[in-house]
């Protein structure tokens, strides 16, 4: 597919789910995409290979929060963890715009080298910060620590694991984004009693079935009610080896 093509596209898609992408935003997500495709031939970064496959199950999915949630802010912090290749963080961080800024958390070094090289190329250099760490020590740094407005995250671990890492990078009122599939009623009950010890509070499930046989999206909203207790996230690897609520 060329570029012209896939961009038009993405923007029809986009449009269909409520989400608006600036011609400025198509050319990046493209850019981003030759990136990852270009990369996944040297190292695995991603199964999907075609560029049809790439628009939905990548850049659609990624966006379809900014069309059921919001009303979206002009600016803000969001975190996306575990953003492997930079799904969903770097499609959502370009369709919101200017105004928000990002952090990309990614534990594996190749992974987040590659993050570090997109995000110059895309010319996000003074908005996006790629660190090479695992959640739980971003969670612990003062410097991360309840400040973000969005956290986000697609394929990483369960709700009860995501919270630990996610919640005590929100600020409070902030929200967190989990990107799952239909079996998320498996981890709802462990994810719901872990949030709560977090100072945060599982709202609900939005559901989205994708284009083209793509699959059904469950995007699941925890919102932070209160500061995260000073203990949490414990040290890496604990969260995911003794989960809270289970
Ligand atoms: C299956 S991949 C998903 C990548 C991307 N979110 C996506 O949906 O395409 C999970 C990624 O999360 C990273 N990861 C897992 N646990 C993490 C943690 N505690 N902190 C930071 N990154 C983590 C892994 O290195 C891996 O790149």
């Amino acid at each position: 597919m060329d570029g012209a093509r896939w961009q038009d596209e993405l923007a029809r898609l986009g449009a269909a789910f409520g989400v608006r992408l600036s011609g400025d935003a198509l050319v990046a997500m493209w850019r981003h995409w030759q990136l990852v495709r270009e990369a996944t031939g040297r190292f695995n970064l991603t199964a999907v290979r075609e560029d049809a496959e790439a628009l939905v199950r990548h850049y659609v999915d990624s966006l379809v929060l900014l069309g059921i949630a919001g009303p979206w802010a002009a600016e803000g912090l969001l975190v996306d963890l575990g953003s492997g290749a930079g799904f969903p963080g770097i499609p959502l961080l370009v369709a919101l715009g200017p105004g928000w800024r990002g952090l990309l958390l990614e534990s594996q070094g190749k992974k987040a080298a590659f993050l570090r090289e997109a995000v110059t190329v895309l010319g996000l250099d003074g908005r996006v910060i790629v660190e090479p760490v695992r959640a739980e020590e971003a969670g612990r740094r003062d410097s991360w620590r309840e400040q973000a407005d969005l956290v986000v995250a697609r394929a990483v671990a369960p709700l009860n694991v995501l919270a630990e890492y996610g919640l005590p990078l929100l600020r409070v009122g902030g929200r967190l984004w989990a990107y799952k599939g239909p079996r998320v009623a498996e981890e709802w009950e462990a994810g719901r009693r872990a949030a709560t010890v977090l100072g945060g509070r599982l709202v609900g499930a939005r559901e989205v079935e994708l284009p083209g046989g793509a699959g059904r999206r469950v995007l699941v909203e925890v919102v932070k009610e209160e500061p995260t207790p000073a203990g949490y996230p414990r040290r890496p690897g604990l969260p995911a080896r003794r989960p809270l609520g289970a």
